[in-house]
This record gives C-alpha cells, sequence and structure tokens, in this order.
C-alpha cells in the first residue's frame, strides 16, 4: 500500500489555481490514487461566462478525468468550489466559506499565479506576491493545517546560472514592494520595472522570486516546501501520455511550427531543454505534502524539480523530433509546410524572420484582399514573433539546477512510492516523450482528429508544389529582369546555352558513332 495515498485519504485540501494546468493534474491524481480523501477545496472564479460548477463541470468531464470517475464515482460530490478572486481584498472569500475552509483545512497547495511574461508589475505582484502573503495569513488561522506547499518556478533565479535550492534575497523586501503598490502610480512603476527585475527578463520571474522569499518569510510557524519546477510539458504517463491543454511554454510553439507558422526561431540547438513532464511536478508535489506534514523538516525545503542535470535534451535534439513527428502526425490546414530553422545570430534570425515569416504574411494578406476577404496573417504574425521574443531568453542559455533535497526525498519514499509517485526523470525517454507531446497537442489542444491525417498529407503536397511553382516563377523574374538590365547577366546567359548546346551536340555524336 502506497504510504503517501494513504496518508491524503482522509484528509481536506485546499488547492489554489486548481483550473490551471498543474492544478488540474494535481486534482487528477489525488482522486486516483486516494479516492477516499474527505474534500478538495478549489479556489475558484468565474470566467468566459461560466459559472464555478460550470468550470468544475467541464473539467470533470474532461477527457483527463476518465479514469478518476471510474475509480471515484462520487467525485463531484468530493470537490467544492469556493468562490474566490486572488486579486481582491481577503480574496474575495465569503465568510461562510472562510469559516468553513479555516475550519477543517489538512493541507494547502498553492499553485494560483499569472505565468503571464508581459504583465504590468502590479497585476504580478497582486497575485504572485500579495494573495501569497494574504494565503500565508489564512494559513495561520488554520488549526488543522498539516502542510503548505508553494509552487514556484525554477527561473525564479535565472539571473543566477547555478540555483541552490536556498531562497536567494532580492534587493527590496516583499513586503515593501507590496506597500509601495499601493501609493505608486502606474507610470513611476512602469520606470522603476526594468531597475526591480535587474537581470531577469520579466515580472513574472521577479515576482515568483519575491513570492519565495515572503513564504519563507511569513511561513515561519506553519510547515512550509516550496517546489520549483522549470518549463512544464504534457504528460509523461499519467493518467495517459499527451495531455496538455494550454499554449504555454513549448506547446503554443509547437501549434506554430506544425501549422507552418513558425518557419525559424533564434534558439542555442546545444542549450539544455529543461522540460519536466506535468505529472512528474504532481508526482513530486504529492510526495513533497506527505514529507512536510510527516517529517516537520525544521527549515523551509525547496526542491527543484528539473531534468538538465538528471537527463538533459537539448534544443536542437528537441526541435528535429517535433519536426520528425510532424512528418508522421502532420497537423491539418497549414499555412505552409513545417520546417523550423534555428539559428544563434541575431542578424540571420532577423533575415529569416522578414523572409520567412513577414513576406508570407504580407503576401498571403494580399491575396486575402484581391478575393475580398478581411486581411488578419500579418497581425496574427506579429503576435507570434511578439510570443517567439518573450520566449528566446530561455532557448538561448543554460542553467544548472542542485537536485539534493528532491533525492534526498527518494530515497525517503518506499519502492511501493516510488513507483505510484515517480518523479524520477532519468527513466525519460526524451524521443518518445516529445512524440506524444506533439500528438498530444494535435488531439487535446487543436482538437483534431487521426483520420484526417490522410488529408493533412495531401494538404501538404499541394503546399509543397505551390512552394515549388512560387520558387521556379520567382526566379524566372528575377533572371529575366536581371537579363534586360545588365550585360554581364546577359553575357552568362550566352555562355551557359552555349555550353549546354555543345554539351548535348557531343553527347548525340558519341551515341551516332557507337551505333
Ligand atoms: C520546432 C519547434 C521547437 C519548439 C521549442 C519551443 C521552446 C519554447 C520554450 C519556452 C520556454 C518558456 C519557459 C518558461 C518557464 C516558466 O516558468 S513560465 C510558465 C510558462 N508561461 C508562459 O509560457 C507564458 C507565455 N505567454 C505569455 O506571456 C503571453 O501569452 C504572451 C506571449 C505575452 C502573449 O500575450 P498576448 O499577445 O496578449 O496574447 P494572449 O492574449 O495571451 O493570446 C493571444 C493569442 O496567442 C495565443 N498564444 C498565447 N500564448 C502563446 C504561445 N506561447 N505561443 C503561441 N501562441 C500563443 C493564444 O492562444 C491567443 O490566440 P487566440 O485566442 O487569439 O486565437
Ligand atoms: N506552466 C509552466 O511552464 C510553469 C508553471 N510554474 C508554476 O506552476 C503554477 C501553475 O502554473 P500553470 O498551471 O501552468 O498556470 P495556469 O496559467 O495554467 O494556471 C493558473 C491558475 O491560477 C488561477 N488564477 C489566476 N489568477 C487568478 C485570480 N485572480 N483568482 C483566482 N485564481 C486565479 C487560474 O485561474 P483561471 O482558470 O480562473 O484563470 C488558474 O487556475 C504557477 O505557480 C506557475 O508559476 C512553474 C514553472 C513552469
Amino acid at each position: 500500500m502506497s504510504m503517501i495515498a494513504a496518508f491524503y485519504g482522509s484528509k481536506s485540501i485546499l488547492i489554489t489555481g486548481a483550473t490551471g494546468f498543474l492544478g488540474k493534474v494535481l486534482m487528477e491524481k489525488l482522486f486516483r490514487t486516494s479516492p477516499d480523501l474527505k474534500v478538495i477545496y478549489i479556489l475558484v472564479r468565474p470566467k468566459a461566462g461560466q459559472t464555478l460548477q460550470q468550470r468544475v463541470f467541464q473539467i470533470l468531464n474532461s477527457k483527463l478525468f476518465e479514469k478518476v470517475k471510474e475509480v471515484c464515482p462520487k467525485v463531484h460530490e468530493k470537490i467544492k468550489p469556493i468562490y474566490a478572486d486572488l486579486n481582491q481584498k481577503d480574496l474575495a472569500i465569503s465568510k461562510e466559506d472562510m469559516q468553513e475552509l479555516l475550519s477543517y483545512t489538512n493541507i494547502i497547495f498553492h499553485c494560483a499565479a499569472t505565468v503571464r511574461f508581459d504583465d504590468p508589475l502590479r497585476h504580478a505582484v497582486q497575485l504572485n506576491v500579495t494573495a501569497t502573503q494574504q494565503l500565508l495569513f489564512m494559513a495561520s488561522q488554520m488549526p488543522k493545517l498539516e502542510a503548505f506547499i508553494h509552487i514556484s518556478t525554477a527561473y525564479s533565479n535565472c539571473n543566477l546560472k547555478h540555483i541552490d535550492e536556498v531562497v536567494y534575497p532580492c534587493s527590496v523586501e516583499p513586503k515593501k514592494i507590496i506597500e509601495s503598490m499601493e501609493w505608486l502610480d502606474d507610470a513611476i512603476i512602469d520606470e522603476i520595472t526594468p531597475k526591480l527585475i535587474a537581470g531577469r527578463p520579466n515580472t513574472y520571474t521577479y515576482t515568483k522570486a519575491l513570492g519565495e522569499m515572503l513564504v519563507q518569510q511569513e511561513g515561519g510557524n506553519l510547515n512550509v516546501a516550496i517546489i520549483r519546477p522549470s518549463i512544464v510539458g504534457a504528460t509523461w504517463q499519467e493518467p495517459f501520455p499527451g495531455w496538455v491543454d494550454n499554449l504555454n511554454g513549448p506547446s503554443g510553439l509547437i501549434v506554430a511550427a506544425g501549422k507552418g507558422f513558425l518557419r525559424s526561431i533564434k534558439a542555442t540547438p546545444m542549450a539544455v531543454a529543461d522540460l519536466v513532464p506535468v505529472d512528474t511536478v504532481v508526482n513530486l508535489t504529492l510526495a513533497v505534502g506527505w514529507y512536510t506534514a510527516v517529517h516537520r523538516p525544521k527549515p523551509t525545503l525547496i526542491y527543484h524539480c528539473t531534468s538538465g542535470t538528471i537527463n538533459p535534451c537539448n534544443w536542437g535534439k528537441m526541435g528535429l523530433q517535433v519536426l520528425a513527428t510532424f512528418e508522421k502526425v502532420p497537423f491539418e490546414r497549414a499555412f505552409r509546410r513545417p520546417n523550423a530553422d534555428f539559428t544563434t545570430n541575431y542578424f540571420t534570425a532577423s533575415c529569416w524572420n522578414a523572409v520567412s515569416h513577414r513576406a508570407p504574411a504580407i503576401i498571403y494578406d494580399f491575396y486575402l484582399r484581391l478575393t475580398g476577404r478581411k486581411p488578419r496573417m500579418t497581425k496574427l504574425m506579429n503576435r507570434l514573433l511578439r510570443t517567439i521574443s518573450m520566449l528566446e531568453y530561455f532557448i538561448n542559455q543554460s542553467w544548472e539546477w542542485s537536485t539534493y533535497n528532491t533525492e534526498m526525498l527518494m530515497s525517503e519514499l518506499s519502492p511501493e512510492d516510488q513507483r505510484v509517485f515517480n518523479f524520477d526523470v532519468s527513466q525519460l525517454n526524451w524521443l518518445e516523450y516529445i512524440e506524444n507531446y506533439v500528438m498530444g497537442v494535435k488531439k487535446h489542444i487543436l482538437k483534431e482528429d487521426m483520420a484526417g491525417i490522410p488529408e493533412a498529407r495531401q494538404h501538404l503536397k499541394r503546399l509543397r508544389n505551390i512552394h515549388y511553382l512560387f520558387n521556379t516563377a520567382l526566379f524566372l523574374i528575377i533572371w529575366c529582369l536581371l537579363l534586360a538590365r545588365s550585360q554581364m547577366a546577359r553575357n552568362m546567359w550566352f555562355f551557359i546555352v552555349s555550353f549546354c548546346y555543345k554539351f548535348i551536340s557531343y553527347f548525340r555524336a558519341s551515341r551516332t558513332l557507337k551505333i
């Protein structure tokens, strides 16, 4: 019997960010391995015209939860959505709900965050720092609380090259930053943001670092642990390989490359692609929750959930495998044939952007205008280029994360727990994982059916023919223009034609002699 599964069996668990990518997989695993748990409270806000109940209904009826419904048929009774908005004071939780949470919660998993790279500092601080502070305050009033698990990111200290499992201090105290957000106006905040984030590429990584500092400072009397995953990708094994449902990180670029929009990218092929499957992150999170509650380690332990030092894969290998999978399972209605090149040079990247991204978009929009339709490709391409420019920081350098605590935890688990809550990425076969990832993107994000593959192949063949035709026409036009304007081009042309003529005459003559 798994000790970890048994531990969660009788617990009341609070999850923030349960409607997000990681949160859903965390809930799924909890219900599947500990179906007799008491309740999972989830802090949810209404979104896109959906009520809380509709959002929960949608999650429980997704493919991800199919296995859970077999193991735990009463899952809908064990999930209790609580209205909350982490941007509001007291998280906008009603008095009755707050009372219930304070009285019964045993474990907190704090996953909610803004993961956007372009968020203004004020908003990122509100969600990643202030909301964490409020949640810690709530936690301090929970008599039955056994552990508070905070999900951060391995990139919170990406200004360093080697990162240990410690909290690194930021130059300004998080409490001071929270206070200053109350009275500084937006223009001043925008001005000081680059100085504050110093060395980091965006407000996301900076506010996650502030969040960690707060957890360490204010979680003193609680059993707290921090988990730092690197780039979280599709599921590796559980509940089935290749599940993914949002466009963050590599998933968006896989879509863009598979649909033929993304044709070149400034990336260092030898740089480490530090991906971790989402089910690995979830297994580690649950193991950490158990260890923190049962063993109550004195200092706040930080766990790196990364792959680079244990089982490295680089962006070059990943890119090739992604492209190889497109050959097997092409995406439908591609704009161009998938063929993404990596370049490390800024000048070459800019040239390729002009030739491979902007020019085809302009030509396509011209065609749309000619056929009386609304142009849209240039706008889409600009968005994609903006996204790529924000991700470039992460695909052009490598980091090294120490993993002593994660390894120590693995050694503390029973063989059964090591199997059920496996977070050992050394067993990961990258080629197989990436193939499943690409197929998962096709099935679960693009909602494309495998039955459409023959038609997708036909479409790619048509695109290839159009490509050859276009290139030939372009070559001929340029050549004709050159012939009309340059004596040297005419001389060259005369030389080539007479050379061919002589070669053919010689060939004919030698054949006649042989006969
Ligand atoms: C050969 C291939 C090799 C592949 C190899 C790739 C390696 C690539 C490694 C990255 C490495 C990151 C490593 C960080 C690790 C962490 O810890 S951070 C956690 C991950 N966080 C993220 O990835 C957030 C990134 N995204 C953002 O910050 C924002 O979406 C952006 C990029 C600023 C775009 O903002 P925006 O223009 O306001 O767009 P937004 O409203 O979000 O979405 C607009 C449209 O773009 C789409 N979109 C959103 N995000 C993306 C995306 N990432 N990509 C494409 N489309 C997107 C949306 O679906 C939406 O489409 P429509 O619904 O309009 O049709
Ligand atoms: N994805 C990745 O590559 C990585 C993620 N992480 C960390 O993992 C955690 C989970 O990330 P992930 O699941 O990918 O992120 P998602 O963006 O998929 O999920 C974010 C979650 O936070 C919730 N949330 C955001 N704002 C609010 C709000 N104002 N009130 C209530 N809830 C809110 C969202 O709710 P709603 O559905 O209503 O928007 C959603 O449930 C984060 O802490 C992130 O920093 C760390 C490393 C990498």
